[in-house]
């Protein structure tokens, strides 16, 4: 019956799209190519398995929420869970400090693609590819300044690490047989006032360039700017400007995070600028409340902006989509279903938006007709086709993921403590 009334729907709102011009099978089979990059630290509050040291760097996960996972194996089955409830295929996101470390220590310099293997292996058998990051936080030589650390020791420490997990990201690519996108987000900066702003861009980009010496064929670099972080408030070594010079410069890809900008500046306004100067474009879909807060993403006018943007122009496969929010307040495997299926949502009605249209209004300079549509568009049944695609990926449709992921947790995350 149920199936019955989604059908019904869905064909009703094919129609209505093809009224103005939309293809609604062809948008849904776009969208079931389309991957989203799942980070792994929402599973454990951005932990990791190295040590029980405390959050450094700047970055915050806030609340108490019982029931996070405390391992290896917590954090793949929760990550499993997560991803049953979304359509389509899609891929892992680790950072360095998720390493199967066996219990041992393994200092960053020192960390090599044999920590990575059983991800490797796992990674394959759940049919999920993965993507990596190098880890400069929440360890006694993070300080304020990793890369761009005057001090020769603790620099050479930082650059030893990421020319590491470049290797480790290689060796995922080559083992995926699909590029391995490895992202390069580091905190240095400075709490207060700094009179010397030159010297540490200029260590930060000396280190790139040594960690970039080598070329590779199977992973993809990219790198992250921020604003600020908490406690370095004054001054961010790798600001926005710093990164799309050395991007565009070097040709390196670019991660723009949403909460790494000024509250009022559109992250999705950027995209169509650098994608004419750099290769491709890495994104952390996220929603900053206030400052760079890492709420679970919801599909909002920022996200949708941002994935109308990729639409727009014409660029999925030059843009990745990377989710990064840690909320520690709610159901963490929750927070994930939330944010991801938000993103997806935002992506199919992004696709299906009347475009053609659109841009014959434009063109004929009808501003009226143009702005209405764009309105109208807005009410047009994108949940009918949401609900069938859903239901043709075998993923509960609407709300139906909230009692199991109730169930999930009465059975196994509140059992953890
Ligand atoms: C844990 C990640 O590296 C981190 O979220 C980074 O991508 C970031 O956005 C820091 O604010
Ligand atoms: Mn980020």
């Amino acid at each position: 019956m149920k199936e019955e009334l989604i059908t019904k729907a869905y064909e009703i709102a094919k129609e209505r799209y093809a009224a103005v011009g939309v293809d609604v099978d062809k948008a849904m089979d776009t969208l079931q190519n389309i991957s989203l990059s799942l980070h792994c630290w929402q599973a454990d509050d951005v932990a990791g398995f190295e040590s029980n040291g405390s959050l450094t760097g700047g970055i915050q996960a806030t609340g108490n929420y019982p029931g996070k996972a405390r391992n290896i194996d917590e954090v793949r089955q929760d990550v499993l869970k997560a991803a049953s409830y979304l359509p389509g295929t899609h891929r892992l996101n680790l950072h360095e400090i998720y390493g199967d470390f066996q219990g041992k220590f393994v200092d960053r310099d020192q960390v090599d693609a044999s920590y990575f293997e059983s991800w490797i292996q796992w990674a394959a058998e759940n049919n999920m590819k993965l993507d990596f990051n190098s880890t400069s936080f929440s360890h006694p030589k993070s300080g304020n300044l990793s890369l761009a650390n005057p001090d020769k020791a603790i620099r050479d420490f930082w650059v030893e690490h990421t020319i590491r997990c470049r290797a480790i990201a290689e060796e995922m690519g080559k083992r995926q047989n699909d590029p391995c996108i490895m992202n390069v987000w580091v905190h240095d900066g400075s709490k207060d006032i700094t009179v010397n702003r030159m010297q540490y861009r200029e260590l930060l980009k000396d280190s790139l360039d040594r960690i970039f010496a080598t070329e590779y064929k199977n992973m993809k670099d990219c790198i992250e700017s921020k604003v600020f972080g908490i406690g370095l408030e004054s001054y961010t070594v790798g600001s926005n400007d710093f990164y799309i010079g050395y991007g565009v410069n070097r040709q390196k890809m670019i991660t723009l995070d949403m909460g790494h900008f000024h509250p009022t500046e559109s992250v999705a306004d950027k995209l169509s600028s650098l994608l004419l100067y750099v290769p491709e474009i890495m994104l952390h879909v996220s929603r900053p409340v206030r400052w760079d807060s890492d709420h679970v993403t919801i599909m909002n006018d920022e996200t949708l902006d941002l994935c109308q943007e990729i639409v727009r122009c014409n660029a999925l496969d030059r843009v990745h989509i990377g989710l990064d929010f840690f909320d520690a307040s709610i159901n963490r495997i929750g927070a994930y279903v939330i944010g991801a299926r938000a993103t997806q949502k935002s992506m199919l009605r992004a696709l299906l938006e009347p475009i053609a249209k659109l841009r014959e209004y434009e063109a004929n300079n009808q501003l009226f007709e143009r702005l209405a549509l764009l309105e109208e568009a807005k009410v047009l049944p994108w949940n009918a086709v949401w609900d069938m695609f859903c239901l043709k990926n075998n993923v509960p449709v609407g709300e139906e993921y909230i009692a199991d992921i109730e169930k999930y947790e009465a059975d196994v995350t509140s059992k953890r403590c």
